[in-house]
């Protein structure tokens, strides 16, 4: 479970993040909307502290984020998988190597990476692209290869950000559904970002939208999208300023 409390973030002495609380049962597919520059990525960037917070509180599984020390926060971090919309693979190392990454990083012999990776290759689907580099697969594929590398040391938790967004509807819709079958099969909680309200009413059980640094609501996506609210509308576009 990821609990945050009265998180606040500033960068100088604008609070781009002001004062969230939200709660991410185990399990969940939960998405986080809101207009571009509203903070999406910074709270993603906060749970596993890529980014350091001013105040509040983010506990996962029990751990606090905030207290976390070096040390700790590398052994933490094996336990959140992250995908980005640019992908971030390695150009010059092939599928393999790039899904290996993670596992060279802490130590695990050749013969446990070669089945570690052998077997991600097959849940993404890209058992024959192994000794291909990124230059050569399409934008899905790549994605795909990021879904391995973020799933390599077994998280419970994957953070996606905007992780298919740059892809075409139909490409984006397969990511969808491995995103949510290795949430069925592997019980891994997914963290959603997306400004595609489609994608995420498709996928997520619950969904936060933020505004302006606070979250203007929450709730079980199905009722947010069956009766959308004003901040729902307003995302959408579908309210004009008087
Ligand atoms: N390192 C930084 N230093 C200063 N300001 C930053 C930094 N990173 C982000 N910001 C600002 O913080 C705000 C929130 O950025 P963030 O990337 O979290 O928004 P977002 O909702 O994910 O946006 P988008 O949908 O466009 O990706 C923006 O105004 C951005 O300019």
């Amino acid at each position: 479970m990821i609990r945050i409390e009265h998180l606040t973030k500033k960068y100088g002495d604008e609070a781009v993040l002001n004062d969230i609380s939200l709660t991410i049962e185990p399990r969940d597919i939960y998405g986080v909307v809101g207009q571009s520059g509203v903070g999406k990525s910074t709270l993603l960037n906060c749970i596993n502290r890529l980014e350091e917070f001013e105040s509040g509180t983010i506990d996962v599984d029990g751990l606090r984020v905030e207290t976390l020390s070096r040390r700790e926060l590398r052994i933490f971090r094996k336990n959140v998988g992250m995908i980005f919309q640019d992908f971030s693979l390695i150009g010059r190392k092939n599928v393999f190597d790039n899904i290996a990454m993670p596992l060279e990083c802490w130590g695990y012999d050749r013969v446990k990476i070669k089945r570690r990776v052998e077997e991600l290759a097959e849940i993404v689907g890209l058992e024959e692209k192994l000794a291909v580099r990124p230059a050569e697969l399409s934008g899905g594929q790549k994605q795909r290869v990021a879904i391995a590398r973020a799933l390599t040391l077994n998280p419970s938790y994957l953070l996606s950000d905007e992780a298919t967004s740059a892809l075409d509807p139909k490409t984006a819709i397969s990511i969808v559904k491995l995103l949510q079958d290795i949430n069925h099969r592997y019980g891994i909680t997914i963290v959603l970002v997306s400004h595609q309200l489609d994608i995420v009413e498709s996928i997520c059980n619950r969904v936060c939208i933020l505004e302006q640094g606070r979250v203007a609501e929450e709730g079980m996506a199905e009722s947010l999208f069956d009766r959308p609210s004003i901040a729902l509308r307003s995302l959408k576009g579908e309210l004009t300023d008087a």
